[in-house]
């Protein structure tokens, strides 16, 4: 699928969410304040993208990327949370997150249970990898944006 907006270029400060995605989800999600999701284009389809991501100064990482409403909790405000596909020692709330939104993956879906949702989203990481590994996503890897 192609969408227009794409690449999507978004910086900002890692904040707190709803602290479900890692105790809920058995997923953390790195937040941005709520000016990334206001500074979104007003047409962006949301749902579920994938692309990379850096924190602060380390190295560019695979990420996945929920931009929406979170049917399934039904929160009130778009929120725009990054899953970098990395194993992180340490939380690193507060830290500066860039991510190049390359492509998108599947709408948000209110499911039927909690399981469901961890379902799609271990699949959603798993279409993110492979997706990544085709040369026009490499590329973006190594982006100026990333550089510091
Ligand atoms: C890859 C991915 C896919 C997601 N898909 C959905 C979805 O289909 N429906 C939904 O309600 N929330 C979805 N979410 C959002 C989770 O509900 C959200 O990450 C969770 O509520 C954590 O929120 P928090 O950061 O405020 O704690 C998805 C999140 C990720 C990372
Ligand atoms: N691989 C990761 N991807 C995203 N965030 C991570 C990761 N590993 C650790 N974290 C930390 O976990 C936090 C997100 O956890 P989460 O349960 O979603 O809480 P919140 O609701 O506050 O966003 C991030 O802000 C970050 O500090
Ligand atoms: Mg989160």
């Amino acid at each position: 699928m192609s969408l227009s907006q794409l690449p999507l270029f978004l910086k900002g400060q890692v904040v707190n969410g709803f602290g479900r995605g890692s105790k809920d989800l058995g997923c953390p999600t790195a937040n941005f304040p709520r000016e990334v999701a206001q500074s979104l284009p007003k047409d962006l389809k949301t749902g579920v993208y994938y692309g990379w991501a850096k924190v602060d100064s380390g190295p560019v990482y695979k990420m996945v990327v929920n931009i929406g409403w979170c049917p399934f909790y039904q929160n009130k405000e778009l929120s725009v949370e990054t899953h970098v596909i990395h194993n992180f020692d340490e939380d690193f709330y507060g830290s500066i997150l860039k991510i190049c939104v390359l492509g998108y993956l599947r709408p948000e879906k209110n499911f039927p249970s909690l399981n469901n949702l961890i379902s799609a989203i271990k699949q959603d990481i798993e279409d993110a990898k492979q997706n990544l590994d085709i040369k026009e996503n490499i590329i973006f890897r190594d982006h100026d944006f990333f550089k510091n």
